[in-house]
């Protein structure tokens, strides 16, 4: 009897997110991953160009002009020239969850030699619940061979649900630039087999290129924030969208893991371009940090858009004094919001979305 062929998971309910400058060579190694899912590409800089897609994947390429006609007026919260613009695709989207990847990450190798299929472990990650309100010292206890250890107790064991599972890169790390530039040829070797939840209650520093969420749980909280072109500030964008969503997630009773899977990052790029982007970033973090760890969502937020604006008001009147930036900033999280709301709306104003939403290029 021949194997019934398994249908990869959660293959209609799940969308990955590429923003992208480049052609999109990089989705031949994870073919044998990533074509059974629909991609939406997020096509940054000039909308003139072409970006190739490798034949054979099923996709929606969206770029900037597309972003305009789309949002109108709104699409002043979207970056330009940043990575940041990838949270778009995620606005979007239709799906109940989505993955990003960065064109300049590749398959890794497990320390069997096996390749991991960074996918379906994310899926694992997100389909089983994280332990924010209990550490659990051997790692995670819904993994096949692990379980809770003596001591934790049982009434918390349940869990809560996963909102984002946070993957890890072998090869180039994800330094900031005045780590790159006193170390330009550390590589990461070290696989670390293991999956955490990372506790309530503490910030993590969140990077976009292997990142997976429940875009129903948490999808509005990922708003990758003003970034690039005409910026003060950049490569701080998922910085930004996970320091907001760890602290929403808390509120809402949501985890977030870090660890495994694994992506091959082969590109490091330039730290002294990247030191000009972070500069603003490495001074304004010190106060930005204490903001999110006192910040404090009252009881009547109740889901994760009421507690995204309530978040960005407190922005506006608590950041403002480092820089105008914030202000600018704060603002733009609630134009994230409404255009977030106006293309998924729920209830009665679902047939308010008009063709016009399409995206300039698709291949089924
Ligand atoms: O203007 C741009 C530049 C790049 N992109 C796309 O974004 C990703 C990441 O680009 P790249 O790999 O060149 O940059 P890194 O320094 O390695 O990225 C790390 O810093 C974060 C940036 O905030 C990022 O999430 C981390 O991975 C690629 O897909 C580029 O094609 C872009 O869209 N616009
Ligand atoms: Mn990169």
């Amino acid at each position: 009897m021949a194997a019934t062929p398994s249908t990869p998971l959660l293959k209609d309910e799940l969308d990955i997110v590429i923003p992208t400058i480049r052609n999109l060579d990089f989705l031949e190694m994870w073919r044998p991953f990533f074509q059974p899912y629909h991609l939406i590409i997020v096509q940054d800089g000039d909308p003139s160009k072409t970006i190739k897609v490798p034949e054979g994947f099923d996709y929606e390429l969206y770029n900037r002009n597309d972003i305009n006609r789309i949002l109108g007026p709104k699409a002043s919260c979207i970056s330009f020239k940043d990575s940041a613009c990838r949270c778009f695709g995620y606005m979007v989207s239709k799906k109940k969850y989505i993955y990003t990847i960065d064109d300049d990450c590749f398959v890794a190798k497990d320390p069997s030699g096996k390749d991991i299929n960074a996918l379906e472990q994310h899926i694992k990650n997100l389909l089983c619940p994280s332990t924010p309100h209990f550490f659990n010292t051997l790692y995670d206890p819904y993994r096949e061979g692990a379980d809770f250890v003596r001591g934790y107790p049982f009434s918390m064991r349940e869990g809560a649900p996963t909102a984002v599972s946070h993957g890890l890169w072998l090869n180039i790390p994800d330094y900031d630039a005045p780590t790159q530039l006193v170390k330009p040829h550390e590589r990461n070797t070290r696989y670390v087999d293991a999956v955490l939840t990372i506790p309530k209650g503490t910030l993590f520093p969140m990077c976009g290129m292997n990142l997976a969420f429940d875009r129903d749980l948490i999808g509005p909280a990922m708003y990758f924030g003003l970034m690039g072109d005409g910026q003060p500030i950049g490569r701080y964008d998922d910085m930004w969208a996970g320091w907001c969503t760890k602290v929403i997630c808390d509120h809402l009773g949501l985890g977030i893991k870090t660890g495994l899977p694994y992506i091959w990052h082969s590109k490091a790029s330039n730290p002294f371009v990247n030191l000009k982007k972070e500069y603003n970033g490495i001074f304004w973090q010190e106060e930005i940090i204490p903001f999110f760890q006192a910040a404090t969502l009252p009881k009547e937020c109740k889901t994760v858009q009421q507690c995204y604006l309530e978040l960005a008001k407190q922005v506006k009147e608590k950041l403002s004094k480092i820089d105008p930036y914030f202000t600018k900033l704060g603002d733009a999280m609630v134009t994230w919001i409404e255009a977030w709301d106006e293309l998924n709306p729920t209830g009665e104003n679902l047939a308010k979305l008009s063709i016009a939403d399409g995206p300039s290029k698709t291949k089924k």
